[in-house]
């Protein structure tokens, strides 16, 4: 008997490393590099077409990526779920200590296990899976999620504090942000540019009270706009507080302020401000206790690390179950994971804010039309699969750089000893 998926067969999996250039963002941790990893994937199929994902390209990510690739030969791309105990017998069973494990994720994304890693080489594939049924069937992937919602997904600028330039490099285009007018400058060329109606600030960087004061320059300078302040867990419970006070209605929430589930809870229930989170509560097992405690009120999901697009619809139903918000958490990257973000977007019924993206600070893509954004928004495309097609040139460019180059991970710390030798990653709480 034929089904729909004959010929929907893994026939050929590559995987790619590239390196693309970074302007130097500031965070809690120190600055990105000029050059940052990310690994792109192409599943063949036996019928000729081809799925594409995108994730970190760090050595333990590519490493484990690697490790599946070869084994996805003739395992049918309309059954993720196929994929999943694939990975889990490649990679490992996953012990209960590997489960539990607290290990920091370059101190920004919350604790990191082999669960999670799984998490993420599952999700990798799975996009590449599901761009290449859905183009097997002809059509997009929303479809496959069941069905999109909207027609356009929002997204909201993301500002970061930055230098003018990388040490030893010329200004880039972007100039210097470093204090509350060179924040309302960048927010004013973001919101020109790309006509986002929302704005987060990446703290974390400088003493809360100077971050307090961007915020209020934000809030003057565009009055109508709700505004997001990130500090990834810079701030004691007490100065979380204080901050959250002077903040109370101006910030349409406030991210990760302080790290761990008691403190967000207490912050949360002495000043109800309402709290995102993408470190406090990073996985499906981490869910229960916060939400019972009342320590996040807005969950940024990414499908890079919650396992994917299918996973993200789990975990914005169990948000709906419980009250709290669901939006997107972003990290450096690209047209494809553009595209996958977009799709499940469309697809998930209480997406009520912005989501991040850190898009318009790339200047590169592997796609061949990188995606526009207008009003602050990007379309949802009806192509087949994620509707992008990959620009094998830039590709190949792309890889070429990693190659001839040593950087084979994101090192936001060494990054910042360029310039401060005596840099370490702040313990937290920083301030
Ligand atoms: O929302 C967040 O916490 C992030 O986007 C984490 C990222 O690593 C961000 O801090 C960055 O790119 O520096
Ligand atoms: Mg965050």
């Amino acid at each position: 008997m034929t089904t729909p998926t004959t010929g929907a067969r893994v026939s050929e999996v590559r995987v790619t490393p590239i390196l693309i250039t970074d302007p130097p963002l500031l965070n809690l941790q120190g600055v990105h590099q000029p050059l940052t990893p990310r690994t792109i994937i192409e599943v063949h199929t036996a019928s000729g077409h081809v799925g594409l994902g995108e994730t970190y390209g760090d050595t333990e990510y590519l490493d484990a990526i690697r490790k599946v690739a070869p084994h996805l030969d003739g395992v049918e791309v309309a059954r993720p779920t196929a994929l999943k105990a694939l990975i889990d017998q490649i990679l490992g069973e996953e012990t209960r200590e590997a489960a539990t494990a607290d290990v920091p994720a370059s101190g920004l994304r919350g604790k990191r296990d082999l669960a999670k890693l799984k998490a993420s080489v599952f999700a990798a594939f799975e996009v590449a899976f599901l761009d290449a049924w859905g183009k097997v069937l002809g059509v997009p992937v929303h479809a496959l999620l069941g069905g999109k919602v909207r027609d356009r997904v929002d997204y909201s600028a993301y500002l970061f504090y930055k230098w003018a330039a990388h040490p030893g490099q010329d200004p880039d285009a972007w100039g210097a942000a470093l204090d509350p007018a060179g924040v309302v400058e960048q927010a004013r060329i973001f919101v020109e540019r790309y006509g986002f109606t929302s704005i987060k600030l990446k703290g974390g960087v400088f003493e809360p009270d100077a971050e307090i004061a961007a915020v209020r320059a934000l809030r003057e300078a565009f009055p109508d706009m709700p505004l997001r302040l990130d500090p990834n867990s810079a701030w004691s419970v007490e100065t979380s507080l204080y901050v959250a006070r002077e903040l109370t209605g101006v910030l349409e929430y406030l991210e990760d302020p302080t790290a761990g589930v008691e403190g967000m809870a207490r912050v949360h229930a002495e000043t109800g401000m309402p709290l995102a989170t993408n470190m406090c509560v990073t996985g499906f097992d981490e869910v229960p206790e916060a939400f019972a405690r009342r320590a996040v009120q807005v969950v940024l999901s990414d499908h890079h690390y919650w396992g994917g697009l299918r996973a993200t619809l789990d975990l914005a139903a169990m948000c709906r179950c419980y009250g709290v918000g669901v939006s997107m958490h972003s990290n450096t990257h690209l047209g494809i994971s553009l595209a996958a973000m977009t799709q499940v977007a469309a697809a998930v019924p209480n997406l009520h804010h912005a989501c991040d993206t850190h898009r318009p600070w790339q200047e590169e893509d592997v796609i061949t039309r990188p995606h526009t954004f207008t009003g602050g928004a990007v379309e949802v495309g009806d192509e087949p699969g994620l509707g992008v097609e990959l620009d094998r040139e830039a590709l190949a460019d792309l890889h070429r750089r990693w190659a001839d180059s040593e950087v084979r991970d994101r090192d936001d710390v060494a990054a910042m000893r360029v310039v401060e030798p005596e840099w370490n990653a702040p313990r937290l709480p920083r301030w």
